[in-house]
């Protein structure tokens, strides 16, 4: 019987970002996200969490090496790290930068650059979880689910 096991991983970046949402107007951006929507944005030291799930390998003891899950996490905090959301990174030119939208961020990049990575050529660990940290107070997952149109 294969006994699975989830791994997880950490890492933290910083980041800028302004909560607005281009299918709103201003009135309606500024109440809704109030004080997080002020022009000149505001930071966050994100911490995020990677989890794997796989089979522990009879042979290695692993489900998935941490150097492998460290170097894949370490590309994609990369595009993240003190940069400014909203303007740096592509994927919230037209969504708002809000900590759900960017563990669905995270996840999608992860998931690209685990398939590729060099050094992990068995994968039969699969993406588990993302779960990121905004502040001490708020956190936010995301297991990969999409929900019907
Ligand atoms: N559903 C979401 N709501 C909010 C998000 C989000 O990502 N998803 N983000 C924000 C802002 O980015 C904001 O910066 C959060 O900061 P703040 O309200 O200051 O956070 P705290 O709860 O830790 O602060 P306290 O005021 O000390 O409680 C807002 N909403
Ligand atoms: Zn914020």
């Amino acid at each position: 019987m294969p006994h699975y096991s989830y791994i997880t991983r950490c890492e933290s970046f910083s980041a800028a970002h302004r909560l607005h949402s281009p299918l709103m107007n201003a009135e309606d951006n500024l109440a809704i996200y109030g004080k997080c929507n002020h022009p000149n944005s505001h930071g966050h030291n994100y911490k995020v969490e990677v989890t794997m799930k796989g089979k522990v390998d009879p042979v290695t003891g692993m489900v998935i090496n941490i150097k492998d899950l460290k170097e894949c996490l370490q590309v994609v905090m990369e595009n993240l790290d003190h940069r400014n959301l909203d303007k740096d990174v592509e994927y919230f030119f037209n969504k708002p930068s809000t900590t759900e939208n960017l563990a669905i961020y995270i996840w999608n990049e992860f998931q690209k650059i685990y398939m590729i990575h060099a050094n992990a050529p068995v994968r039969t660990a699969r993406l588990y979880r993302v779960k990121i940290y905004e502040t001490d107070s708020n956190h936010v997952e995301y297991m990969g689910e999409e929900t019907p149109e």
